[in-house]
């Protein structure tokens, strides 16, 4: 069988070593042959690919980015499957001589994973997201070092705040989806933790503030960039689209570190954090993770467990359909944040 590998989404600290999984148990222990597509589907549509063999992944675990290169080109003009656009897929695969893919990425890419799954085409998940906003594994690789980087820019802001006596205000990724937030506040300790999933007012946020300095602290607030302020209509986003044609999320912290300044008097400065989080090597954790589920999404192909997804529950690699990972965004539960919460002020 020959197994065509493709990165689609945001990059994810671990997607090297995912492929690493997948090739070592592929070819060595199946027999496959594994190609790679380069920069997404722009290289299935082009023809640019890669052979993935030992050699091609030597090495190549504890490197951040991914050496496919990763890509919001779509796989279908204008998105959509039409009959003619996976007829013009499974001709692509004869000519290039592919029986079926593994696909790694987030929620986006599972959705087209599905399609494909639904159109007979045999296709296999592996998930990747620093969001871990996909449904179908309790975590997804990426996000412990997105969570460790973030983690590690609250102590540094913490120092200068505390001297300063500053608000600072720290904006996350994490999309529509606050777990970035979530694990970084709680392991940074921080006074505040915004998520998008439960909006506050801002006239809460500057209670907290002014609790903290009344205790003679300084406020360290982690804010997800999909955050709202209670009652307020839209979220804040940049100027242009990202690849797929959706608004780029980012700068909620620059808009509230004011509001917050001239509500409290406390002198208040934002950090963007940005792809800082997405960047460099992946944690050990995250090494793990990407190289069992690359392996799994293997085993998957070998024994034709086609339309699954390799995902972790517990301390298991489990396949589970499709569907299930993108069936809904996996958000933070109530329960999650009402324990954060609790410490807020
Ligand atoms: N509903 C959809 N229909 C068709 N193509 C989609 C759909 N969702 C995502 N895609 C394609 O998959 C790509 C990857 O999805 P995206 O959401 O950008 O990243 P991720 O896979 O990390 O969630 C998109 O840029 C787009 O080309
Ligand atoms: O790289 P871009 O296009 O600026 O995208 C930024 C977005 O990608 C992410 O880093 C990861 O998102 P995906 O998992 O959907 O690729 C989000 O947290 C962030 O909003
Ligand atoms: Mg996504």
């Amino acid at each position: 069988m020959r197994i065509g590998v493709l990165c689609s989404g945001g990059d994810s600290p671990g997607m090297n070593a995912a492929i690493r999984g997948a090739v070592l148990r592929g070819v060595e222990v199946h027999g496959f042959e594994m190609v790679g597509f380069m920069d997404g589907w722009r290289g299935f549509h082009d023809g640019d690919t890669v052979p993935l063999d030992r050699l091609a992944v030597r090495g190549i675990s504890p490197l951040g980015g991914v050496m496919l290169g990763t890509s919001r080109v779509p796989p279908f003009p204008d998105g959509v499957a039409t009959p003619e656009a996976l007829a013009a897929v499974r001709a692509r695969m004869t000519e290039l001589g592919i029986d079926a893919f593994l696909l790694i990425g987030g929620n986006g890419t599972q959705t087209v994973a599905q399609m494909l799954d639904d159109a007979g085409i045999p296709v296999v998940g592996v998930p990747k997201t620093i969001d871990n906003d996909l449904g179908g594994t309790d975590y997804t690789f990426g996000f412990d070092t997105a969570v460790s980087v973030a983690a590690e820019a609250i102590d540094r802001l913490r120092t200068t705040g505390e001297s300063h006596r500053r608000c600072m205000v720290l904006e996350v990724m994490g999309r529509d989806a606050g777990w970035i937030a979530l694990h970084a506040g709680m392991a940074g300790g921080a006074q505040l933790i915004l998520l998008p999933e439960f909006p506050e007012s801002v006239e809460q946020i500057c209670e907290w503030v002014l609790s903290v300095r009344d205790r003679g602290r300084s406020s360290l607030v982690v804010v997800a960039e999909g955050f709202r302020p209670a009652g307020e209509a839209d979220v804040v986003t940049r100027a242009g689209l990202d690849g797929f044609g959706r608004p780029r999320l980012g700068g909620v912290a620059e808009v509230l570190a004011p509001r917050i300044e001239e509500r409290t008097g406390i002198e208040t400065r934002a950090t963007v954090l940005g792809h800082v989080q997405r960047g460099g090597s992946p944690t050990a954790f995250d090494r793990v993770l990407a190289t069992r589920t690359g392996i799994a999404a293997a085993d998957a192909a070998n024994d034709g467990a086609w339309g699954t997804m390799a995902g972790l529950h517990g301390d298991r690699v489990e396949l589970v359909p499709l569907e299930e990972a993108v069936g809904a965004l996996k958000t933070v539960p109530a329960a999650r944040y009402e324990e954060a919460r609790l410490s807020f002020g």
